[in-house]
């Protein structure tokens, strides 16, 4: 599926898809990652080593430790809802209660989901859930796909999806697509046919972290663009066509989550974040031209040029902070003058998070090196 695809199936399937997939689609929904500890051991987990197995907690891709940054970064990105991520957040419950009544609190009909895997869900859990607000869970049946299906297991799911349904309005499962699993896949879906709203089967990807065991079982990556392993959409659209049964079966492609998705929470979060003279592209990324100083009295003549002509701008230590494309009309202009320039310049593409990651740097004027000669003596 190319992206395209994807915005014509989103469109047509878009009231069938479970509530949280419909904010996080628009990029409207603060992924909140609760903590990295987990009890399982998934071979495929993607978390980065700087997630896995640590207790630390992110807004998007920010790193917090209270509830006012997570409002703070969900205001930035004018979210709507949270999706409540991890690592295994209901191994961390006081924590995962205490963000999600702020969120709910703070802001009016902020829509919330949660996932878990279906060990960590008890009683006691699901209350405080309830009683904090939580709209929707998913469980991830992890013990299929990393031991192989088991009826049995099956069954204990299905008794906690039944539990699930007692206090949460919408539950759902949510699985990897692993390739060449559509029998086992099919065989859960029936089982969960009934209990679960939904079933959720994201396309699997590949990250630094679970490269090694996803190659030693034979998958690769399906090109050489995205991150997604080969024969896991065929399998997931097998299983779709396949099943007879009434629950809604939502496939969600790699590139719907960067492409998409994430593309679409950039620019939220870009349109509140960027500066006057910084210009917002189509992916959500955010242009700015940047000129740096060798000497003061150098950057005070073109700030004083700057503010004569009206242009917005801002210095921060030894750099001018401008507008990308009057920098390039600046410069052709000193050029065509012949007026002696005096700085360095390039464009800076950064993602508009709270890390400001560059992406690109586009030269505009190089120092040139000066060499002096030697006198010979
Ligand atoms: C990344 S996890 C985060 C929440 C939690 N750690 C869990 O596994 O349920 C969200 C969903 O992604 C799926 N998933 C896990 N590893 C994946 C991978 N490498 N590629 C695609 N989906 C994956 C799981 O089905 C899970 O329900
Ligand atoms: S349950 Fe999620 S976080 Fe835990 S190991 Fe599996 S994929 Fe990783």
């Amino acid at each position: 599926m190319n992206v395209e695809e994807i915005e014509k199936y989103i469109e047509k399937n878009y009231n069938k898809l479970p509530e949280g997939c419909k904010q996080c689609v628009k990029g409207e929904k603060l992924v909140l990652f609760i903590t990295g500890i987990c009890n399982n051991n998934c071979y495929y987990c993607p978390l980065s080593e700087k997630r896995k197995n640590k207790d630390v907690i992110y807004a998007n891709e920010r790193l917090i430790t209270t509830v006012e940054e997570a409002i703070d970064e969900a205001k930035l990105c004018s979210s709507k809802g949270v999706g409540i991520t991890g690592g295994d957040p209901l191994l961390k419950i006081n924590r995962t209660v205490k963000f999600l009544k702020a969120l709910k609190d703070e802001f009016k009909e902020f829509h919330a989901h949660l996932y878990t895997t279906p060990e960590s869900v008890s009683e006691d859990k699901l209350k405080l859930l309830k009683d904090a607000g939580l709209d929707e869970i998913r469980l991830h049946p992890t013990k299929i796909f990393n031991e192989g299906y088991n009826e049995e297991y099956v069954k204990f799911l299905c008794d906690k999806l039944s539990l699930c349904n007692k206090y949460i309005e919408d539950v759902g499962v949510e699985i990897p697509g692993i390739p060449n699993m559509e029998n086992e896949i099919l065989k859960l879906a029936e089982s969960v046919d009934g209990l679960a709203k939904f079933m959720n089967i994201n396309e699997l990807e590949f990250s630094e972290e679970n490269y090694y065991e996803l190659e030693k079982r034979g998958f690769y990556p399906k090109n050489d663009v995205s991150n997604a392993i080969a024969g896991s959409e065929e399998t997931s659209l097998k299983v779709i066509n396949e099943f007879k049964g009434n629950m809604f079966i939502h496939y969600c492609p790699s590139v719907l989550k960067d492409a998409i998705q994430m593309k679409n929470r950039l620019i939220n979060r870009a349109k509140n974040v960027a500066k006057p003279y910084e210009v917002i592209t189509d992916e959500g990324l955010l242009l700015r031209g940047i000129m740096i100083f060798d000497n003061e009295e150098d950057l005070k003549e073109i700030a004083n040029i700057l503010e004569e002509n009206e242009i917005e701008f801002e210095i921060i230590d030894n750099k001018i902070y401008l507008n990308p494309f009057i920098l390039e009309d600046i410069i052709d202009e000193m050029k065509r003058q012949r007026y002696p320039i005096t700085f360095s310049a390039y464009i800076s593409e950064v993602y508009p998070t709270s890390d400001a990651l560059e992406v690109e740097r586009i030269p505009l004027i190089t120092k040139k090196l000066r060499f002096r000669r030697r006198r010979r003596r």
